[in-house]
């Protein structure tokens, strides 16, 4: 609260909003930025062109004051778009009317849940448009500093848990597919001449520490071999960057191996801009907010002021979202520290963006320009929201008390998420148009519902003890809804335990011993361990509910009641409680060591509470998996067989058809089919599987089938050796359909291994 409080200052302390340059009549009409038939680089190398020293340098920071003698509007660059349009500097909900609101959908972690990439690039497409409504109309600029797509890899991170709110879950594939299909809806497209807005992947990169053990994230120096920064930290950042042409990146606040990130050449040019050619030059860089000014202190990595932004912006970062470039660029610039054309190429990538965006071009030549209030949180938006809760809502245990009996015409809500609104929001969040709480829900179906907060989720009091008990015994049924929340979770505050906090654990336990129905709604973004609730008999089921955005309510209740059914797949491990005291949060290698137990799914060599993709319905599956066309396969073969693809690593393999039924006769359900691929090939140690595939098939009816398509390539079963490389290996290779696999293929590939991508070493 304390962060958005904090955005909601600055929003109203820069109060800076886009408004579109006047290229009819202003000082700009005749110049060539003003001319659509030129191209977006030289229209912004034009405008650039114009400006004094004095003029750049005061436009490379976040709130830009635009050249007021040349009719250059001020513009502010930092929007958040999280899960909808958000408060941050550049957005402006009206008190009331018009962009008084907008669609909020619910937290990535939950979306993640949903494994369907359609749902995802909709819920982009909608955001965006509402983005670019805003923009349209002075309430917002027109880039957005979304997604944020950091794996997330330990349990105790603060925005992993908040964080893990903010992104969608811990597996790099999964990542991968989640963030293509969320750029090319955000931005309208692969390549689109012209962008509904600027998306920002962030935060670039091996940034999942917060605040743990005196381990700050403004100065905290991530150790990172090549391999895992080639195999984890970063592939989500390929995927934005070569596969989805995304117009902004952010760098990090921490420093990878000693360099931070926003001044770290070998990650902004030797990997992004050199390996993975994002050079198109509309593409920028801005540093996450005040992170210049953290190289100087507390990273100390440079002497002085003016070394520290030359060296940020000699790196590749080309936008300040602060005030260390417009104030110590000129000392730079006199020191000969830069020059004027590195400072020119920043600037005209920043406007070549504005360009590509129709900042520039008569509203009517624009095909969003006409975006306003009529396309903001419409019918579809708002059941869209829904829908992409429903669809994230996790099923962990069920007895079959769920979905509840006709029979259960009461309910005792207790906890403190029970009566949840803002709270469903997470962070980085706007004005919803409602919030639809697990209460609001409750009564709207028509149950007696008897409501009671209870203890708080921190609370280690007892005294909300007996209104709470008296309110269980009144009813037929108890749903305790509770779990964690941003008071536990959030950004600068990293968990050092996973329990459930307070005194929930034992409140629950005493719940359960009513001998009443007893669902557990465990809300929040990170995963606590539920092992003292899935043994106990008299707790009959467990929902994951994330953070569940505008409609959450009325979607866990739908799912409680059976009018919905969940599908949804946890895109994260739930750890046991010890994991705390068997790695420390800052140790980055994912590989199982003496002092690591290994991070996610791929290598830990612990038993989970519940593993990624573990999520259960209320009908039983059968699903098969299609044999593969050969038993064999000749590595050289199939790589001889890529001419033509761009990336080696894009390459088909095979594809895959999956036959689902439903063998249940009462349910409909949705089914997602995760495929996994594990065998013993490669450099050892072997992880235990890594997903390659999935999609989410929708209303598979009882006692009936449908059929889904995955589609493999070579890099999904390639792996990558010490120096990051990414090889095809010989070896034998098992696929796995689903976590407790219903269908297993497996096939050989023969030959040598074959180098698909070779990483820039540093
Ligand atoms: O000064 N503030 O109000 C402030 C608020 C949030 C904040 O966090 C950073 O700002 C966000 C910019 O998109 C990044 O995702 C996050 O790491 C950094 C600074």
């Amino acid at each position: 609260m304390a962060t958005l409080l904090a955005l909601a200052c600055l929003a109203l302390a820069t109060n800076v909003y886009a408004i579109y340059p006047d290229c009819a009549n202003g000082p700009l009409a005749y110049n060539t930025i003003c001319d659509s038939s030129a191209t977006p680089v030289d229209r912004a190398t034009a405008l650039v062109g114009l400006f004094t020293l004095e003029e750049k340098i005061n436009n490379t920071g976040n709130t830009a004051p635009g050249v007021p003698r040349l009719g250059l509007p001020a513009y502010q660059w930092w929007q958040e778009a999280l899960h909808g349009v958000a408060e941050s500097p550049g957005v402006n909900f009206s008190g009331s009317g018009e962009f008084s609101y907008a669609t909020s959908f619910p937290q990535p972690i939950l979306m993640g849940a949903a494994f369907d990439d359609a749902l995802i690039n909709a819920v982009a497409t909608v955001v965006s448009t509402e983005g670019r409504a805003f923009a349209n109309n002075n309430h917002s600029g027109f880039d957005f500093w979304t997604p944020n797509i950091n794996p997330f890899k330990d349990p105790r991170w603060g925005r992993g848990i908040l964080l893990c709110q903010e992104t969608p879950g811990e597996d790099p594939f999964h990542l991968q597919s989640y963030v293509y299909n969320l750029i090319t809806g955000l931005q309208g497209g692969l390549d689109p001449e012209f962008k509904r807005v600027v998306a920002t992947c962030k935060h670039y990169a091996a940034y999942d520490l917060e605040n743990w053990m005196g381990n700050v994230r403004y100065g905290f120096d991530a150790l990172v071999s090549v391999q895992d920064l080639s195999e984890f930290y970063t592939r989500s950042f390929q995927t934005c960057a070569r596969d989805a042409n995304v117009g902004a990146f952010m760098c990090s606040y921490n420093a990878v191996n000693g360099v931070p990130s926003c001044a770290n050449s070998y990650l902004l040019q030797d990997i992004l801009r050199g390996h993975w050619n994002w050079t198109n030059e509309d593409q920028w860089v801005t540093s996450d907010c005040d992170a210049i000014q953290n190289i100087y202190e507390p990273h100390y990595y440079a002497p002085t002021r003016a070394q520290t932004v030359a060296d940020a912006l000699n790196a590749g970062t080309d936008l300040d979202c602060g005030t260390y470039y417009p104030d110590f660029l000129g000392a730079a610039y006199n020191e000969s520290l830069i020059n004027v054309t590195t400072l020119d190429t920043s600037l005209i990538r920043l406007y070549a963006s504005l360009v590509k965006l129709g900042y520039f071009d008569p509203i009517e030549d624009q095909p969003y320009g006409q975006l306003g209030w009529a396309n903001v949180s419409t019918p579809e938006a708002e059941q869209l929201a829904y829908t992409a809760a429903v669809e994230g809502i996790t099923l962990l245990k069920n007895d079959g008390t769920l979905p509840l009996s006709k029979e259960i015409k009461s309910i005792a809500l207790i906890g403190p998420w029970a009566n949840a609104t803002t709270q469903m929001q997470g962070n980085y969040y706007g004005v919803a148009p409602y919030l639809i709480s697990p209460l609001m829900a409750a009564e709207a179906l028509n149950y007696t519902v008897y409501y009671s907060a209870g203890p708080g989720i921190n609370d280690p009091t007892t005294p909300s003890y007996p209104a709470a008990f008296e309110v269980a015994s009144q009813a037929d049924a108890i749903i305790y809804a509770g779990g964690i929340d941003t008071t536990i979770e959030a950004e600068a505050m990293d968990r050092y335990t996973l329990d459930w906090p307070g005194v929930q654990p034992d409140f629950v336990d005493l719940l359960s011993q009513l001998g009443k129905p007893l669902v557990i709604l465990q809300m929040g973004g990170g995963q606590i361990d539920d092992s003292c609730f899935v043994p106990n008999p008299n707790v009959n089921a467990i929902i994951w509910g994330g953070y569940p955005g505008q409609s959450g309510g009325a979607a866990l209740m739908d799912i409680i009641v059976g009018n919905a059914a969940p599908a949804g797949r946890l895109p994260i491990t739930q750890y046991p409680i010890d994991y705390v005291n068997q790695v420390p949060m800052t140790d980055m290698s994912l590989r199982p060591s003496a002092t690591n137990p290994g991070r996610t799914y791929m290598w830990y060599t612990g038993t989970p509470i519940f593993e990624f993709g573990y999520g259960l319905h209320y009908t039983n599956f059968a699903a098969a998996l299609s044999a593969p066309s050969a038993s064999s396969y000749d590595i050289q073969s199939l790589v001889g067989a890529c001419s033509g693809v761009a990336y080696l690593d894009l390459c088909p393999f095979e594809s895959y058809t999956v036959n689902v039924t439903n063998t249940g006769s009462t349910y409909t359900s949705d089914y997602v089919s995760l495929l996994f691929v594990a065998g013993v090939h490669g450099p050892a140690p072997y992880p235990n599987k890594v997903l390659v595939a999935y999609d989410r098939l929708h209303g598979v009816e009882p006692l009936s089938s449908q059929t889904t398509t995955l589609n493999l390539t070579l890099g999904s079963l390639a792996r990558r050796d010490e120096y990051g490389n990414t090889i095809l290996y010989p070896g034998d290779y098992t696929l796995l359909l689903d976590v407790e696999p219903l269908s297993t293929q497996t096939f050989t590939l023969t030959g040598d291994p074959a180098v698909l991508d070779y990483w820039p070493q540093p």
